[in-house]
């Protein structure tokens, strides 16, 4: 059965980026930007770390290697507990991981005259600004910039920015580099749920090639950072999403049983996280974590994430190895889940809980 939508609701951005705000606001945060629920997670001190395992890429990558099926159990462990883990020895050379902070923190400390060249819509998420909420709902603590980067035929140049000369060629490098880890971990995904290794990859890669989105977070330092919420909880609409951390200001916090935990920043490492449609196509093995982020007093935090899904036309459901007497089918299928998420994510409720059965 096909998953049907909500009506379009009416969406709200706010009008202007957080870095404008906070130059004649001061110390005092607007009424619209305070998240109203109990936001005790917000302590730093009452909340432990993350504890689930790092996983190795040259482990995962080669069978031949002794310890790879070892590996792969510590994968399939990590991701239907945790639903993300932190990936070592990935081959993203230190100076390009060095090259996209930089682009980043070059791009959000242009004048508001030249990002607001890439200012996105309230219709679509692609180019700079806050996320859309629906009314009554609060503004995230953050400004970001999305850009679409693969398929390579579908980038936008409009929305990225000239006047920042290695910007495109950093990207486009990052994105390869990314575009390879994710090939590797979506078969190692697939192998360790004893499916066949390409399974997902195909699942993802379908006819038109996967979708790969960047998104650059940008996180102004907050001094009532407790009434605040960088990004409210949320799972991604993604399948697997590829997030490169600040390098000094912790802020992610995933959720296992109901509990938060903070997640560490550990040197060169990425943090691999599942998103619901591949939650949805593991017909629930795999788990699309819960995340916020809270916002530093002082310091301002910034993360590159790159989201990758299968294009909008491909139809996604529960993979039928992965349904039997035992696990029967707990998703319907859909068509552009991204789209649907996008229509539930600015009221507070998650679209995969409209995807059930
Ligand atoms: O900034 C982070 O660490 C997390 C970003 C995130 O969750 C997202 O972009 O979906
Ligand atoms: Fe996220």
């Amino acid at each position: 059965m096909a998953a049907s939508f909500s009506p379009l609701l009416k969406l709200e951005l706010p009008e202007k980026p957080i870095q404008e705000l906070i130059k004649t606001t001061g110390k005092q945060v607007p009424e619209r930007y305070i998240y109203k629920l109990p936001n005790k997670a917000a302590d730093h001190s009452v909340i432990k770390y993350m504890d689930s395992p790092i996983i190795d890429f040259q482990l995962l990558s080669a069978s031949s290697l002794q310890g790879h099926e070892k590996e792969l159990r510590k994968l399939r462990s990590t991701l239907s507990s945790w639903g993300c883990f932190q990936l070592t020895n990935h081959g993203l050379t230190s100076s390009l991981l060095y090259q996209i902070r930089e682009v980043q923190k070059e791009f959000f400390a242009l004048p508001l005259e030249v990002k607001q060249k890439h200012f996105r819509t309230v219709h679509w998420i692609e180019g700079y600004g806050n996320d859309t909420v629906s009314e009554n709902q609060s503004y995230n603590w953050n400004d970001r910039l999305h850009l679409k980067v693969y398929p390579v035929d579908q980038r936008n140049f409009k929305f990225w920015p000239e006047d920042i000369p290695n910007f495109r060629e950093t990207l486009d490098k990052y994105t390869k580099e990314v575009r390879r880890v994710l090939e590797i971990i979506l078969k190692a995904i697939a192998k360790s749920l004893n499916l066949k290794e390409d399974r997902f990859f195909r699942e993802c890669e379908g006819e038109q090639g996967i979708y790969m989105l960047a998104r650059f977070n940008f996180y102004p330092p907050c001094s009532s950072s407790d009434h605040v919420l960088g990004l409210k909880p949320h799972s991604d609409a993604s399948s697997v999403t590829i997030l490169l951390q600040d390098k000094e200001v912790e802020g992610l916090q995933v959720q296992k049983d109901n509990q938060w935990f903070k997640v560490p920043i550990i040197p060169d490492t990425l943090f691999i996280n599942i998103g619901d449609q591949l939650e949805i196509m593991s017909n629930g093995i795999l788990k699309s974590v819960i995340h916020k982020v809270v916002v530093d007093k002082e310091r301002e935090r910034s993360s590159v994430a790159i989201v990758c899904s299968p294009h909008a036309e491909k139809e996604i459901g529960p993979l039928s190895e992965l349904i039997d007497k035992e696990r029967p089918q707990l998703y319907k299928t859909v068509k552009n889940y991204v789209n649907m998420y996008l229509q539930y994510s600015p009221t507070g409720e998650r679209a995969i809980t409209a995807m059930k059965l």
